[in-house]
């Protein structure tokens, strides 16, 4: 939202219960966007007259939050519509703060990990944000089957490390463009880079080149298991050596009744080296065929995937795999912040170590997440039976 401009504050709703505190949101139209203004602090009132929204709401410059200041009080609040209102920056929010009711900025429709990362940013990737607080990444070279060449590792990790840091962003969505998912590795790319590492005479030299290239590579997918928002990876045709790796670090995996798994590397004389072997025995919990598809490089059809543990649903095709990806995105966004990304580090971290280690982690966690808001905000939810979830501050 920029300082100064016009917003019509068009629906205002609050409620007063019992207890006396208020809770509402307020949605403003500003630039032919929506944008969702939540109360952040409420304050006991006093009953009286209807309440009614200050016209002039103020901007905090430095985070971007909205004082919303309320002039009147009310136990029962219809919707009210307030006209035009310019944003102001206010230099000194507690200055306004006794008076009334502070509120901040949920959301626009563009997230800022969109905004801030748009497509243009990457070669080999295609971003988009399909609703607020989703994003989508998709791989983008699909004249090639998506095969993964240097560019594609090095902006994979950057994407992921943005969107980790990126507090609009709540879920992601993971696809590859055209006909497949991925064919991995770009054998072409592969080569080249192979060559000129082994033109390093002195094999020292040229081994610790070699083991930084792999560790680099390695990075590049442990991102998106890094990054704290879930990870959804929607699979189609070809999935193919580095593309089962790349899954393998997603949180959940759904793919289309055409999807083709293949640990191809043993084919080109490699042992699998950017995760397969580390995660994906976890994931399906068979060793006996884990080490079956890893010697044989056989493909793995949809339905085995599935009985196996590898992906959770099949769709019939693409494009009713992307409704419900999408649908499965959105849900996750809706919930709070502090409790998916507790979440995620928490089962990822119990995956890792014992069960009283990993329980000692959760309480370590959740002595600060315990504190959050979020929690409040949800049990007053589920207390009011309310049909429609909180609105949680991102994080
Ligand atoms: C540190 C190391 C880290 C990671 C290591 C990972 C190991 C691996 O990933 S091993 C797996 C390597 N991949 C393959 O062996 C797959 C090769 N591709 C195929 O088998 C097929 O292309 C296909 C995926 C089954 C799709 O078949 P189709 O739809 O018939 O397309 P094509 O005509 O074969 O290909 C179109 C176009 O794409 C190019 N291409 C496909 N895959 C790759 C690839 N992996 N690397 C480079 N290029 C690839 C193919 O050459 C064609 O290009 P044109 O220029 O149009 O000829």
């Amino acid at each position: 939202m920029l300082v100064g401009a016009r917003v019509r504050l068009c629906e205002l709703k609050a409620t007063v219960p019992e207890s006396g505190r208020v809770s509402g949101e307020i949605r403003a139209v500003a630039a032919r966007q929506t944008q969702r203004w939540q109360l952040l602090q409420s304050r006991r009132v006093r009953p009286g007259p209807e309440l009614s929204a200050s016209d002039e709401p103020s901007l905090r410059p430095r985070d971007g939050t909205c004082c919303m200041f309320l002039s009147g009080v009310g136990q029962k609040l219809p919707k009210v519509s307030c006209g035009w209102s310019v944003l102001r920056p206010c230099y000194n929010s507690a200055d306004f703060i006794p008076r009334g009711f502070r509120f901040i900025k949920i959301s626009s429709q563009l997230p800022t990990s969109a905004r801030m990362l748009s497509s243009s940013s990457f070669q080999t990737l295609k971003l988009s944000s399909p609703t607020s607080h989703v994003c989508h990444v998709e791989i983008n070279r699909p004249e090639k089957r998506n095969a993964m060449n240097h560019e594609f590792w090095m902006e994979l990790k950057s994407c992921f490390e943005s969107l980790a840091q990126s507090p609009e962003c709540r879920s992601i969505i993971l696809s590859g463009a055209g006909k497949c998912f991925s064919s991995g590795i770009d054998l072409k790319s592969f080569a080249e880079k192979g060559a000129s590492m082994m033109a390093v005479e002195d094999v020292g030299r040229r081994a610790k080149m070699m083991r930084d290239f792999i560790i680099s590579y390695q990075e590049s997918f442990s991102s998106l298991e890094k990054c704290p928002k879930p990870v959804i990876a929607a699979i189609h045709g070809a999935c193919i050596g580095g593309g089962v790796d790349l899954i393998c670090t997603a949180d959940i995996r759904y793919c289309t009744q055409d999807a083709q798994f293949q640990i191809k590397e043993v084919d080109i004389g490699v042992a699998a080296d950017v995760g397969t072997l580390q995660r994906m025995p976890k994931i399906i919990g068979s060793e006996s065929l884990m080490r079956e598809l890893a010697y044989t490089a056989r493909f793995m059809g949809a339905d085995e995937a599935r009985q196996c543990g590898l992906v959770s649903r099949i769709f019939p095709d693409k494009d009713s795999m992307m409704k419900a990806v999408l649908a499965l995105a959105e849900l996750i966004s809706t919930k709070s912040p502090v409790a998916i990304q507790g979440t995620k580090a928490n089962l990822n971290y119990s995956r890792d170590h014992g069960v009283s280690e990993a329980l000692d982690y959760m309480a370590t966690w959740n002595m600060a997440m315990l504190q959050t808001e979020d929690l409040m905000k949800s049990a007053i939810a589920q207390m009011e039976k309310s049909k429609t979830p909180p609105i949680y501050s991102n994080l």
